[in-house]
């Protein structure tokens, strides 16, 4: 599952296990978890509330440490690391958090400035690298402004400046469009994939949008009680019809329940025989079955155009010989209530 051959990794999670032990009992929020980020992806990292997310994040940053496994980042395992050998590792993490959690009395500059002043950087070399920062994330002329005079979206861009500020390798992002509105989520997501490709920085982006990972990953690993469901390419696990993250990624809008047969089919699998919504409707109909598309999501994500649609045929009777032609052109149709 995990490519562990790669010494180009940025980071690479092998075996993570943490167990909780709450007044007696114990919780195994991360279950053997494994992940390779080479340099410069942008690794999502996807699952429901409980799934260990939070937990693995923590593993990550060496806040939490794992009760096995290893973190390795840049060929060093930290989670073996104590005291000063600790904190420079995690220096080698920025964590841009789902609410910036600026301080109202200083400015957006300020706020950038403080972790370069607790690495104690003087003041000249700190003000150099805030301006740099500011202009890196387009907020060059809101330096003086203070939390409350910027936007929320601008407040996450002064948070994502804080978390580059110390230089890290890698850019951890819990949630951190989930307080915002969508024309803003895609202006920070824009920014997040600018910083890979101008700076090379490496990034794993925790979230429950799917649109964040349609948008930004190049791989994904979906958790489910601590443990890998499934994990790999974008591009790969889309295009598998027989995937959870197929499903989740390609959320299909149902149409009211109605009197119809209904059957689902999925796009974009590389063994299809057919790829577009037309081409479905004409294979049925050339074997002299009717039918209409009552719901369908489309897109082109990782450079393959995938989708989901619900197809209606307009004689009841029809469902299993439909069901077959789609089955042998490859297109995973399941019967829909
Ligand atoms: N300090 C702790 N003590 C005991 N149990 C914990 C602790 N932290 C997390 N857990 C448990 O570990 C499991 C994973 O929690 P975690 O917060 O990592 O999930 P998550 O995927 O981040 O969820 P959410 O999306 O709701 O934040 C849960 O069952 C949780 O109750």
């Amino acid at each position: 599952m995990v490519d562990d051959s790669s010494d180009q990794a940025a980071l690479a999670v092998r075996d993570l296990t943490k167990v909780f032990d709450a007044r007696g009992a114990t919780v195994k929020a991360l279950d053997g978890v494994s992940l390779i980020v080479p340099r410069g992806e942008i690794h999502g990292i996807v699952g429901r509330s409980g799934a260990g997310k939070s937990t693995l994040i923590r593993c990550l940053t060496g806040l939490e440490r794992p009760t096995a496994g290893e973190v390795v980042v840049a060929g060093e395992d930290i989670t073996t690391l104590r005291g000063e050998e600790l904190r420079a590792a995690r220096r080698r993490f920025g964590v841009v958090y789902q609410h910036a959690n600026l301080l109202d009395s200083r400015t957006a500059a300020d706020n950038v400035a403080l972790p370069l002043e607790i690495a104690g950087w003087d003041k000249a070399r700190r003000d150099a690298r805030v301006a740099e920062l500011l202009d890196l994330v387009g907020l060059a002329d809101r330096a003086q402004n203070h939390p409350g005079q910027l936007s929320g979206g601008q407040q996450q861009r002064v948070g994502i400046a804080r978390a580059l500020a110390a230089g890290p390798e890698i850019l951890l992002c819990d949630e951190p469009t989930s307080a915002l509105d969508a024309s803003t989520t895609g202006s920070i997501l824009a920014l997040l994939r600018e910083l890979r490709d101008r700076l090379g920085i490496t990034v794993v982006i925790i979230t429950h949008e799917p649109s964040v990972v349609r948008e930004i990953c190049d791989a994904v690993t979906l958790l489910g009680d601590g443990a890998v469901v499934e994990q790999g390419r974008l591009g790969d696990v889309i295009a598998d019809p027989t995937t959870r993250l197929h499903r989740e990624l390609i959320p299909l809008v149902e149409p009211a329940p109605g009197g119809l047969a209904r059957l689902q089919v999925a796009l974009g699998h590389p063994e299809s025989t057919v790829g577009t919504i037309d081409g479905v409707i004409a294979l049925l109909r050339n074997e002299g079955i009717e039918s209409d598309v009552a719901a369908a999501t489309v897109e082109t994500i990782a450079g393959r155009r995938v989708g989901r649609l619900l197809v209606e045929l307009a004689d009841a009777s029809t469902t299993e010989h439909a069901r077959e032609l789609l089955e042998n052109a490859r297109l995973h149709p399941e019967v829909a209530a």
